[in-house]
C-alpha cells in the first residue's frame, strides 16, 4: 500500500461494473485524483467477465479491423479503451480505473469497498471475498434491493456487513446513471454511521489521536455483537469521517448529503423499484399522469409504513420525505427508470416484464421484479399482504394473478 510519510492512503474498489457501477467508477476516480492525500490514485473495478463484440459504430475501432469483429473480454477491452462498451457506452472513464475480472484480487488491500451489483448477486460475490479482504475495510452499498430469507428481511448493507464482518453504509438517491455519467446535476444520500470504536488499532506510528477517530455518532450504544466483530481502522489511515466520505463521492454534478439512517436510505432505494413497476403498468395502459401520481402516492405511504413496521428502531420516516433516496427517487424512477420503462413496454406490447428485460436491456438487470417477489414473500410470512396493497398488486400482476387494469380497485382502502 502506498504511504505518505507515516500516513497511509485508502485504496478503493468498485465491486461491480454495470450501468451504475461504471458510472460510480468514473466519479470516484475523479475524486481520488482530486484528493491524493486521502486516496490511492488507482481505483480497482471488479468486472464480471464476459465476451463482448464491439458495436459496428464504435468510436474506438475501424469496423474492418479484427478487434472490431472478434469477441473480446470485457475487462481487457475496458482497460484498452477506457469505456464500458456494453453497460455504459460512449462515456470515457478516467484512466486510473483498472478493470479486474478477479474479485478477490480486485478487493485485496482495499480499505473502501463500494458494492454496486444487482442485489441477487451480492451474497455469492461476498462469499468469494470472505477472508480475502483487510479486516478493517469499510463498505458502502450502492445496490438497491433487500435480502429476504425464512428468517425475515435484511438490508443489503447488512447482508454485506454480516458476511464480511465489516461495517457497511449505503448510498442511494434519485440517480439515473446515464444522466450522472453525462455529468448532469443530481443529488444523492449517503448513510454512513459506523458504531463508535473505543480506540484505534495499535499503530507503529503513534498512539490513537482523537482527531483521527472515524467514529461518527458517539452517543449511540454499540451493539455488542457488532462491536465484537468490527475492527477499528488503524490510526495511520485518514479517518473515514463524514467529510472524507463526502470527498469520495461528491462532484460538482453529484451532490451528496450524509445522514445516519442506513435503513431508511436502503429501503427507499429498494422499494421505489416496486412502485416504478406499478407506475409503468398504468402508464402502459395510457392512463396518464394522474394515474401515475396515484400509484406513486400509495407507494410512498407503503414505503414509509414498511420502514416503520419492520425497521422501527433504525429507519426514520423523515429520510423518505426529506432526502434524495426517498420521494425524489420515486419521482425520477417513475419518469425514466428501467423498471418503469420495461413495465410500460410490457403492457404496450402484451409481453411480460421478464421478456422485455431480456429483449431490451442488453444484460442490464431490473431490481423491481425480484424485489416485488421478495417483499411479497416477507409480507406473507408476516401475514401482512393486505396492509401493502400496491406492493401486493405489483407482485400479483407479475405473477399473472391480477391485471394492471385492476390497480385502482386493488389499492383502494378496504372497509
Ligand atoms: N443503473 C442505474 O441507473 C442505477 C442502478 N442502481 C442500482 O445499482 C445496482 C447495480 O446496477 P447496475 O450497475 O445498473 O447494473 P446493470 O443492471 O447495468 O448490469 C448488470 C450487471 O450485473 C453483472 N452480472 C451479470 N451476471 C452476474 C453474475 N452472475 N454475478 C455478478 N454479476 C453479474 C453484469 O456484468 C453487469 O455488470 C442495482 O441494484 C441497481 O438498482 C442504483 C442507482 C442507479
Ligand atoms: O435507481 C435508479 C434511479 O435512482 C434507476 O432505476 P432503474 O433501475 O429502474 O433504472
Amino acid at each position: 500500500m502506498a504511504t505518505l510519510g507515516a500516513q497511509k492512503k485508502h485504496r478503493v474498489t468498485i465491486v461491480g461494473s454495470g450501468n451504475w457501477g461504471t458510472t460510480m467508477s468514473k466519479l470516484v476516480a475523479e475524486n481520488v485524483k482530486a484528493n491524493p492525500q486521502l486516496f490511492e490514485e488507482t481505483v480497482q473495478m471488479w468486472v464480471y467477465e464476459e465476451e463482448v463484440t464491439v458495436p459496428k459504430d464504435s468510436r474506438h475501432f475501424d469496423p474492418a479491423s479484427e478487434l472490431a469483429t472478434k469477441p473480446q473480454k470485457l475487462s481487457e477491452l475496458f482497460n484498452k479503451v477506457h469505456e464500458n462498451i456494453k453497460y455504459l457506452p460512449n462515456i470515457t472513464i478516467p484512466a486510473n480505473v483498472v478493470a479486474n475480472p478477479d474479485v478477490a484480487d480486485s478487493c485485496k488491500d482495499s480499505t473502501i469497498l463500494i458494492f454496486v451489483l444487482p442485489h441477487q448477486f451480492i451474497p455469492r460475490v461476498c462469499d468469494q471475498l470472505v477472508g480475502k479482504i483487510v479486516p478493517y475495510a469499510r463498505a458502502i452499498c450502492c445496490t438497491k434491493g433487500i435480502d429476504v430469507s425464512e428468517k425475515g428481511v435484511r438490508l443489503m448493507s447488512e447482508a454485506i456487513g454480516m458476511r464480511l464482518n465489516i461495517y457497511c453504509g449505503a448510498l442511494s438517491g434519485a440517480n439515473i446513471a446515464s444522466e450522472i455519467a453525462q455529468e448532469k446535476y443530481s443529488e444523492t444520500t449517503v448513510a454512513y454511521d459506523p458504531p463508535p470504536m473505543d480506540s484505534r488499532a495499535p499503530s507503529p506510528s503513534g498512539s490513537p489521536n482523537a482527531s483521527q477517530v472515524d467514529l461518527i455518532s458517539p452517543s449511540k450504544p454499540v451493539p455488542s455483537a457488532r462491536s465484537a466483530i468490527l475492527q477499528a481502522l488503524p490510526i495511520d489511515y485518514p479517518p473515514l469521517s463524514h467529510t472524507n466520505i463526502r470527498r469520495l463521492f461528491h462532484r460538482p454534478y453529484f451532490h451528496v448529503r450524509i445522514v445516519d439512517d442506513v435503513a431508511g436510505v436502503s429501503l427507499g432505494g429498494a422499494l421505489k423499484n416496486i412502485i416504478a413497476l406499478g407506475a409503468g403498468f398504468v402508464d402502459g395502459l395510457g392512463w396518464g399522469d394522474n394515474a401515475k401520481a396515484a400509484v406513486m402516492r400509495v407507494g410512498i405511504l407503503e414505503m414509509v409504513k414498511f420502514g416503520k413496521n419492520y425497521f422501527p428502531d433504525s429507519s426514520k420516516s423523515t429520510t423518505f420525505t426529506e432526502e434524495s433516496c426517498g420521494v425524489a427517487d420515486v419521482v425520477t424512477s417513475c419518469m425514466g427508470g428501467r423498471n418503469f420503462r420495461c413495465a410500460k413496454m410490457a403492457i404496450e406490447k402484451g409481453k411480460t416484464v421478464f421478456e422485455i428485460e431480456q429483449e431490451v436491456l442488453n444484460g442490464q438487470k431490473l431490481q423491481g421484479t425480484s424485489t416485488a417477489y421478495e417483499v411479497n414473500e416477507f409480507l406473507k410470512q408476516q401475514g401482512h399482504e393486505a396492509d401493502f396493497p400496491l406492493f401486493t398488486a405489483v407482485y400479483n400482476i407479475l405473477e399473472g394473478n391480477a391485471k394492471p387494469e385492476d390497480i385502482p380497485e386493488l389499492i383502494e382502502p378496504k372497509e
